[in-house]
């Protein structure tokens, strides 16, 4: 595996990759690696030749408020991980290698639809950020595919949407969630938890069980589901963001009439912001 901070090196890299045939992968992420990363690089593996693993805690997706500053950084133990899970190459730019005229006079990519509501209204600006960042990561790049978790779901939504209305060429596969044994979804802000805190962070996963569940049994009251929903997060510990219902490929708020279903949720714990989602398949229809 070798690690390049540079677009020019990265490039090289990959154009002799593909000289010699292969199938370029690339996964992106913002570094701190855990399990539910590694699974995302096995599965890189599996569908092409050569893995390309971005690592870069993007400036553009985080509000004003937000943990850019904290967020965790931890290069050496991530090289350690992918190398191995059989990653071949690490990117590691720099602010300044991706962004060179700065954040403010960069062109930006916005999606319509599936970024509003949810996360994208919580964060206002932060799924421009991801798109166009995502955007120049497969520029950079040029993969064959891309991988993402589902753990983002929206973020999933918005760049299949992305690829589809800009034409890029690239395959996106999503993988499911990777969770802790009691149910928690990996995720690097995790880390952020005290002892007490993960203990309460379980009961986000439980609360969307519990939701899908209910839906499975035949209610289609969703707006119980999701005031019940809310005092169960509240009743845990949690300062709930949102918990919604939605269609599960568009995203807009769910009807009785629809079959594939995803319950998504954000809740805070102290300062920490924790996101999952559960899809609902309802069978026989
Ligand atoms: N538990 C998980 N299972 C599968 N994929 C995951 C999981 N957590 C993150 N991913 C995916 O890894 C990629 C990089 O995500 P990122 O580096 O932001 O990790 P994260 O753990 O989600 O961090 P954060 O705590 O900032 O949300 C994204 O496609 C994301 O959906
Ligand atoms: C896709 C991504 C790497 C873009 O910065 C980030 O949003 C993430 O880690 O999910
Ligand atoms: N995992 C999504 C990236 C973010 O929260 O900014």
């Amino acid at each position: 595996m070798i690690t390049v901070k540079t677009i020019r090196e990265l490039r090289a890299a990959v154009a002799r990759a593909r000289g010699e045939g292969k199938r370029i992968a690339l996964v992106p992420t913002m570094g701190n690696l855990h399990a539910g990363h590694i699974a995302l690089v096995e599965k890189a593996r599996q569908r092409a030749d050569f893995v390309v693993v971005s690592i870069f805690v993007n400036p553009l997706q985080f509000g004003p408020n937000e943990d850019l500053d904290n967020y965790p950084r931890t290069l050496a133990a991530d090289q350690e991980k992918l190398f191995g899970a059989g990653c071949n190459l690490l990117f590691v730019p720099g602010v300044e290698e991706m962004y060179p005229g700065g954040l403010q006079s960069q062109t930006q990519v916005s999606v319509t639809g599936v970024s509003e509501g949810l996360c994208g209204d919580r964060r206002p600006g932060h799924f421009d950020g991801v798109a166009t960042v995502v955007t120049k990561l497969f520029n950079i790049a040029q993969p064959d595919i891309a991988i993402f978790g589902e753990k983002d779901y929206q973020q999933l939504a918005v760049i299949r949407t992305m690829v589809r209305d800009l034409n890029m060429p690239v395959q996106i596969f999503g993988e499911p969630t990777v969770r802790a044994g009691d149910g928690l979804a990996l995720s690097s802000r995790n880390g952020y938890l005290s002892e007490e805190q993960r203990a309460i962070a379980p009961a986000l996963y439980r609360t969307l069980c519990d939701a899908a569940a209910a839906i499975q049994a035949g209610e289609r009251d969703f707006d119980r589901l999701i005031r019940d929903g809310l005092a169960a997060l509240e009743r845990a510990g949690f300062r709930p963001d949102y918990l919604e219902i939605r269609e599960a490929n568009s995203l807009r708020p769910a009807t009785a009439a629809d079959h594939q279903l995803v319950v998504l949720a954000a809740a805070f714990i102290g300062n920490t912001r924790l996101i999952d989602n559960l899809s609902v398949e309802i069978a026989g229809q």
